[in-house]
């Protein structure tokens, strides 16, 4: 069974005139371990799609089997509770909390999970480990988003989310930061999902799935490993 099972979703925002169909009947499967990227032009649906994935945001139709369960069910309780300790999530400005060190910065996300990884191991795997007592605003844009990643992966969440996590970096930093995703989900065998426009990642997924005014096109590959 896959992983991952998004079935006949859809998501409205708005009536009568103002209608928006954000997502228009998307369907995929994702197998575990997989680093799947969602491309598509601007306002296709990817944010919308990911928000669903990570129980930010519900359907308005269709079922979304994560781990054999479907979430599109949970109630608001249930959400927060998947959202606490299933998903880990990386957005393209890190929202660090500016006056907590980087150490401390994902020691707090790493409080909230029963499953916690070691949070100096994190550090150190991100290449970090001499970075510790440095503030966000001592930190590069690449180095701020390392910490976010390991603020992500020290909750040891089952799925990664990332919606443009290169979006503010240039292109050799953006590669690094591609690299430990990469690796994260390669090494633990977990599933990484990432929203992007940038083509560079297109080589570096498992899985690529194209969307287009709210619906998946033919052109969404399963990469052979
Ligand atoms: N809360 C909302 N209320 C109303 N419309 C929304 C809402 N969220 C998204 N939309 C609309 O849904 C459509 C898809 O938006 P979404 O953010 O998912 O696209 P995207 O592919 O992620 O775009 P981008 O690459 O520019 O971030 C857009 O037309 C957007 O305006």
């Amino acid at each position: 069974m896959a992983y991952i099972e998004v079935k006949h979703v859809s998501k409205i925002y708005g009536s009568g005139e103002q209608v928006v169909r954000a997502n228009d009947d998307i369907n995929f499967e994702v197998q575990k371990g997989e680093l799947t990227i969602i491309v598509g032009a601007s306002g296709a649906g990817k944010s919308t799609l990911l928000n669903i994935l990570g129980g930010m945001d519900t359907p308005t139709k269709g079922d979304v089997i994560i781990n054999a369960k479907n979430i599109a069910d949970d109630s608001p309780k249930q959400l927060t509770t998947y959202r606490r300790l299933s998903v880990g999530f990386v957005f393209q400005f890190y929202n660090l909390i500016p006056n907590l060190t980087a150490l401390e910065n994902v020691e707090l996300a790493s409080q909230i999970s029963p499953d916690s990884l070691d949070v100096r191991t994190v550090m150190e795997d991100v290449g970090l480990k001499n970075r510790l007592n440095n503030f966000p605003a001592q930190l590069s844009g690449g180095e701020q988003q390392r910490v976010a990643i390991a603020r992500a992966i020290a909750k040891n969440p089952d799925l990664l989310l990332c919606d443009e996590p290169t979006g503010a970096l240039d292109y050799k930093t953006g590669k690094s930061i591609l690299k430990l995703l990469q690796d994260f989900s390669h090494k633990t065998d977990k599933n990484v999902i990432i929203v992007t426009h940038n083509g560079m990642i297109k080589p570096m997924a498992d899985h690529i799935i194209e969307i287009g005014d709210g619906q998946v096109k033919d052109g969404s590959v399963e990469c052979p490993s």
